[in-house]
């Protein structure tokens, strides 16, 4: 039996019958991170194959948006139902592909799912307003209408609800939507699709598209049709399409790169503020835009949090995540692996003391141990870089002011942590952080209900909640005279 047949996601009924395009004659090998052994292909599809799913979408547009609103949320209630019916096939599927613990992929399947259920609900959609008049022979009124053509270009890191997050609104909002899944994650996208056909979602209304991400950016990015862009990933490549967007004036929604602060304050509950760290670091093995970045620890509780985090740390169990039993995965690919090793070398360097890890697993290509560096600071690239990894390098404060003044320095604005005990603290340090989310004595603040995004260079708009959904309405103005 040879390495595919094996885990054979190529063979799981949710991807072999999709309605994505196969009549394309390179493809794409997708592989496992735990193993490297390839798992599935998908199509590379061409230029022109990405051109025609654009004009789908577009026909598809015009009879998606005259479908009723309580019908379009039927469908989306459908396809969660199905979602929470195949549970256990999407996760093991998207452990295969990302190499998450089960348990992390099965929380983000239904993570992905209460996207959908969230925007099934019609009475979400602002459906406008009559103004007061300004003469009795006069209406004016204010209606709400699907953007258009959407498109989405996703990351791997959360290969399922990444697109949820952006699908659900924009087919609820009446739009019909391409997604580009991230070349290292494409099975889940199309498991997910599948199911979408499955109910009932027409043709045209959801595609994925699989190929070259330089060369789909592009085309998404320039066509007159599409007439919106979702984007989470890197800065660097959402600076990319923000400037080639210009050409078109396209609505943008870019999701980017973080630098979470993780302050515990002198007044924290040290055991609860740990707890929190390890959830908010070591989520998806720190391969998270919102997971902590560097840990700001006040000098009155810095012994004793250190000493019970370390502790913490050092009993996360590493291995291959369809092991139930395991808490960290491996890394994407060998480049994020080297990132980190790069940042930890870099922090040794500028004075950096390893507590724990600060190397490979033996002999693994893709695990890297979980990392505590003590006496960082702002001069090391643990500090100032979004890590991308399980490394939680920890700066001693004793000054609050001066450490709210050093974070307003930092480019980032995604989200923010701290822990405190005290109200005026937890008022005065809500207000002075400037991110788009706090976590204010929690690891954790994700939720469909919320609005997710981020300030300064982190991003563009919001997606989740009430607010996920006016980025896919246009507002039109009408007058009436009599
Ligand atoms: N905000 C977040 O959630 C994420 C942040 N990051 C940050 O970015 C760093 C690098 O990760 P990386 O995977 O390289 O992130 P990228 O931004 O390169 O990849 C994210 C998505 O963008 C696509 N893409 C890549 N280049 C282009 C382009 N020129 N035009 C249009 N789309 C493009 C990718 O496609 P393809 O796979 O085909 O290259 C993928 O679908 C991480 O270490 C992390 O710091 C990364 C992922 C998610
Ligand atoms: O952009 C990311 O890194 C995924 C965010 C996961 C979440 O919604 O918590």
């Amino acid at each position: 039996m040879n390495n595919e047949q094996v885990l054979q996601p190529d063979n799981v009924e949710l991807i072999k019958n999709s309605r994505v395009g196969t009549s394309t004659k390179s493809s794409i090998a997708v592989d496992d991170p735990a193993t490297g052994h390839v798992i599935g292909h998908v199509p590379d599809l061409t230029p022109r194959q990405i051109l025609r799913a654009i004009e789908s979408a577009e026909t598809a547009f015009y009879k998606w948006r005259d479908v009723p609103l309580r019908e379009r949320c039927e469908k989306l209630f459908r396809w969660y139902q199905l979602m929470h019916e195949k549970e256990e096939e999407l996760a093991g599927i998207l452990t295969s592909e990302q190499g998450k613990p089960l348990s992390e992929s099965r929380g983000e399947i239904r993570y992905a799912a209460s996207y959908i259920q969230w925007y099934a609900q019609p009475s979400l959609q602002d459906q406008g307003s009559v103004l007061p008049y300004s003469s009795i022979d006069e209406s004016m009124i204010v209606i709400t209408e699907p953007v258009g053509v959407c498109a989405a270009i996703t990351p791997w890191n959360f290969p399922a609800a990444m697109i949820t997050r952006k699908v659900a609104p924009a087919l609820a909002a009446g739009c019909t939507m391409l997604v580009k899944p991230a070349l290292e994650t494409p099975l889940t996208a199309i498991a997910i699709a599948e199911l979408a056909i499955q109910a009932g979602i027409p043709e045209g209304v959801l595609s994925i598209v699989t190929g070259d991400g330089e060369a789909i950016g592009k085309i998404f990015s320039e066509s007159a049709v599409v007439r919106k862009l979702s984007f989470t990933g890197s800065t660097r490549v959402g600076r990319l399409l923000m400037a080639s967007s210009a050409s078109t004036i396209k609505r943008l929604s870019l999701e980017l790169g973080g630098n979470a602060p993780f302050i515990v304050c002198e007044t924290a509950d040290v055991e609860r503020a740990v707890q929190g760290a390890i959830q908010s670091k070591f989520r998806n093995a720190g391969q998270t835009c919102v997971c902590a970045n560097a840990f700001y620890i006040h000098t009155k509780v810095y012994d004793e949090f250190t000493e019970k985090f370390i502790a913490c740390v050092n009993q996360l169990m590493l291995g291959n995540g369809k092991n139930e039993s395991v808490d960290i995965g491996p890394l994407i690919n060998e480049n994020a692996l080297e990132k980190v090793e790069q940042i930890v070398a870099d922090a040794v360097k500028k004075g950096a003391v390893i507590a724990c890890g600060g190397e490979r697993w033996v002999n693994s290509e893709r695990w890297y141990y979980p990392t505590v560096l003590l006496n960082a600071d702002s001069s090391m690239r643990c500090v100032n870089e979004e890590i991308f990894g399980p490394v939680a390098p920890i700066v001693r404060y004793n000054d609050e002011t001066a450490l709210l003044e050093e974070l307003r320095q930092q480019q980032t604005g995604l989200a923010a942590y701290f822990y405190s005990q005290n109200l005026g603290q937890v008022n005065r340090l809500s207000r002075a952080l400037e991110v788009g989310m706090i976590g204010v004595n929690s690891g954790v603040i994700s939720d469909a209900a919320v609005p997710f995004g981020g300030v300064k260079s982190s991003g563009i708009g919001r997606e989740g909640g009430r607010h996920g959904i006016e980025e896919y309405l246009e507002t039109k103005y009408i007058k009436l005279s009599y």
